[in-house]
């Protein structure tokens, strides 16, 4: 199976002879030893973490660009002519960008086209793929009509959540006990037990859900557990006096939410949390700094993302290295990237990014919004049913 690279025309052709494995995970879990580690696990990355710059870089550098980037404005409704005008220019720009991410609805039958005769496995990310981006993280509810569609996709195809938050969390917005879940950007999975080479991984523990039933409990950065609560109260401690920031202890990940951190003086606040999130950060080399939307986290510095969650699904499903497979991952983030470049790269399958505004992607199509989402999953359980017939 071979995804070519032309993004005008995202055609998955098949068969293509693959030479190397798709699937290495336990092979790119590197060993990287820092002196004086006491930390055993194999899982930390070869390549040496830069160091935090000064303060100054802080203030000067990527830092509050990429944090002023890291989410596309909300649309604002309006009866002004020139911000109409501005509106149709924006439409129009969308409109080019999805000459390169067609809408995943309108080439929806190219996608079925291809994906007959094989198993879709679905990926879904949550906050602003199964749920609209709203102010408050802990009020990031889905519609009962989203779940719905969630639960009935799930009756045809294997489908795995693939979230930022803690496992318990997400899994406790969506409610659906037929699900895979992995949280803390798929540091934490809970997957099924099929006796498959994934569960010989030595972070693989043999363990039971709320129902009982066994399950396979991955968590590779579990020696972090500690270091991460300590990084997570001193970020509570030191964001108290900023207003509208946010810490969530995200298990393996802490995230500190500056969404609704005054915008009248945006630099100067969003310079303090940086600058706060900076100052924590130097003093742990082994862990390390993303961006989310609004949302700067801190994690573990080990070779492990949601690509590598994928892969790890689908390997624990018995279903990696299979051509007649075809994994279809949605989500909106930075963090969704991993998981779409790992596709393509792999040959693998279709990333479809979820995004109202264009920009830069791995994934081959679109979608414009969480409604879109749900219009797509309702697409594929009535397509199954139909080739069904
Ligand atoms: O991987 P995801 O499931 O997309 O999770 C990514 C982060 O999502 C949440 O934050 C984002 O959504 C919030 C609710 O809409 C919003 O207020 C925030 O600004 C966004 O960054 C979640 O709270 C984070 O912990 C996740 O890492």
């Amino acid at each position: 199976m071979d995804i070519k690279s032309n993004h005008a025309a995202p055609v998955l052709t098949d068969p293509v002879p693959i030479n190397k494995p798709r699937l290495g995970i336990y092979s790119s879990l590197l060993a990287y030893s820092p002196s004086g580690a006491a930390f055993s696990s194999s899982l930390y990355l070869t390549i040496p973490r830069k160091k935090p710059g000064k303060l100054d870089d802080v203030r000067s550098s990527s830092w509050l660009d990429t944090m002023k980037s890291s989410s596309p404005p909300r649309k604002k409704l309006t009866k002004d002519f020139s911000i109409d005008v501005a509106t149709n220019d924006a439409d129009v720009t969308y409109r080019n960008w999805m000459l390169k991410y067609p809408s995943a609805l309108t080439s929806f039958e190219q996608i079925t086209n291809y994906a007959k005769e094989k198993k879709i496995v679905l990926f879904l990310d949550y906050d602003g793929t199964l749920s609209p981006i709203v102010d408050d993280p802990d009020c990031a509810f889905m519609s009962n009509s989203m779940r719905s569609a969630v639960k009935n996709v799930a009756k045809y195809f294997p489908t795995a959540i693939i979230s930022g938050r803690r496992r318990d969390k997400v899994n406790e917005f969506i409610g659906l006990t037929e699900l895979y879940y992995a949280g803390s950007h798929g540091m934490d999975i809970m997957g099924p037990v099929k006796n498959s080479v994934a569960d010989d991984h030595p972070n693989c523990i043999r363990s039971a859900d709320k129902q009982g039933k066994a399950v396979n409990l991955f968590q590779p950065a579990s020696e972090f557990l500690p270091m991460i609560d300590e990084v997570f109260r001193s970020l509570v401690e030191n964001t108290r006096g900023i207003k509208g920031a946010k810490v969530e202890n995200n298990k393996f990940c802490a995230s500190v939410h500056y969404r609704k951190v005054d915008e009248k003086v945006i630099v100067a606040s969003w310079t303090t949390v940086a600058e706060i999130v900076h100052d924590i950060l130097k003093d742990y080399p082994r862990l390390r700094l993303t961006h989310g939307r609004k949302v700067l986290e801190i994690r573990p510095v080990i070779n492990w993302d949601k690509g590598k969650a994928v892969e790890f699904i689908l390997e624990s499903l018995g279903l990696s290295n299979c051509d007649d497979v075809l994994p279809i991952y949605v989500g909106d983030d930075r963090t969704d990237e991993d998981a779409f470049k790992m596709l393509r790269e792999g040959n693998q399958g279709y990333g479809i990014l979820v995004s109202s505004m264009p920009k830069e992607s791995n994934a081959f199509y679109s979608l414009r919004d969480p409604s879109e989402v749900m219009e797509f999953l309702k697409s594929l359980v009535r397509w199954k049913k139909l080739s069904a017939l």
